[in-house]
């Protein structure tokens, strides 16, 4: 069976137990329910942003362990000292060795930048927990999800002010599940069944977007070139983890990055003409 299906079935049990520990009532009385969430595309289109959202993953399936080292708070509020322009926190416990804490963990320390609920989303109760835990936005899986599901758990995260970022990964998914609801749309470069990651996926698929959603590159980043290529396919948000994670020290990653890329960026070659 793929991984996808195995992490979708753990899911749906885990789901179920939580919801027996803490009640949909309890979550919306949670002090972070009430926070006003803030807004990913704001953060993201703003003049002179990054466009990073910069991850916080310390294990996945198809590396093993990634960094398990570092800590939330520290690492999640280095990168935004860096410069991304919003953050990225693995919340699935079994296979990514994530936890709702670390989320709740990074929105303390980062209370001005957007942050994304990175999880399997298969149930609406999971919507409420990310607000309830401080995200300001929630990854949905189209390859997770029927067409239908895509629509009515927007339709939620909206009325509870969170975005929605939807992940795609080929022409057919884009076709079938794209819908107005949504905020982002993020091309997965990583092939879930083989793990290959190809930022062709992303040059492939950009133009099959419509340019009234924030069209946003994901995994397998790891070089300035490719970002500024990507820039001129229309992506403005660009999501990597493993880049920064594999080193000691993520967010000095993160910095190196963004230098290479002002180096490459003719808009800001002005900075080096005396
Ligand atoms: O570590 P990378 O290759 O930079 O990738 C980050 C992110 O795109 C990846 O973690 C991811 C993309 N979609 C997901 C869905 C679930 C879990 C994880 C992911």
């Amino acid at each position: 069976m793929d991984v996808l299906k195995r992490i979708i079935e753990r899911k749906r049990t885990e789901v179920e137990y939580q919801k027996t520990v803490v009640s949909q009532r309890e979550l919306e009385q949670r002090p972070l329910f009430n926070r006003k969430p803030l807004s990913a595309r704001d953060a993201i289109c703003r003049p002179g942003s990054s466009g990073i959202i910069a991850e916080f993953k310390r294990k996945s399936p198809s590396k093993g362990i990634i960094n398990d080292q570092v800590l939330v708070a520290e690492t999640t509020a280095g990168y935004v000292r860096a410069g991304a322009a919003c953050l990225s926190v693995l919340t699935d416990e079994p296979f990514f060795g994530g936890t709702s804490q670390d989320l709740t963990q990074a929105r303390e320390a980062n209370p001005a930048t957007p942050i994304i609920r990175k999880d399997f989303i298969i149930d609406p109760y999971q919507i409420v927990e990310a607000r309830a835990i401080g995200a300001d936005f929630i990854l949905l899986i189209a390859a997770c999800l029927s067409p239908e599901e895509v629509q009515t758990f927007s339709q939620l995260a909206h009325d509870l002010a969170l975005e929605v970022l939807l992940e795609v990964h080929d022409e057919a998914e884009l076709a079938s599940h794209l819908t107005e609801t949504v905020d982002l749309v993020g091309v997965n470069n990583r092939n879930l069944k083989t793990f290959v990651t190809d930022t062709e996926t992303s040059v492939r698929l950009a133009s099959l977007i419509p340019d009234s959603f924030v069209k946003i590159s994901e995994s397998g980043l790891q070089q300035a070139e490719s970002i500024l290529s990507l820039q001129q396919s229309g992506y403005r948000g660009f999501l990597i983890g493993e880049t920064f994670m594999k080193t000691a020290d993520p967010a000095q990653a993160l910095e190196q990055l963004l230098a290479d890329l002002n180096q490459l960026n003719p808009l800001s070659q002005k900075q080096y003409i005396v």
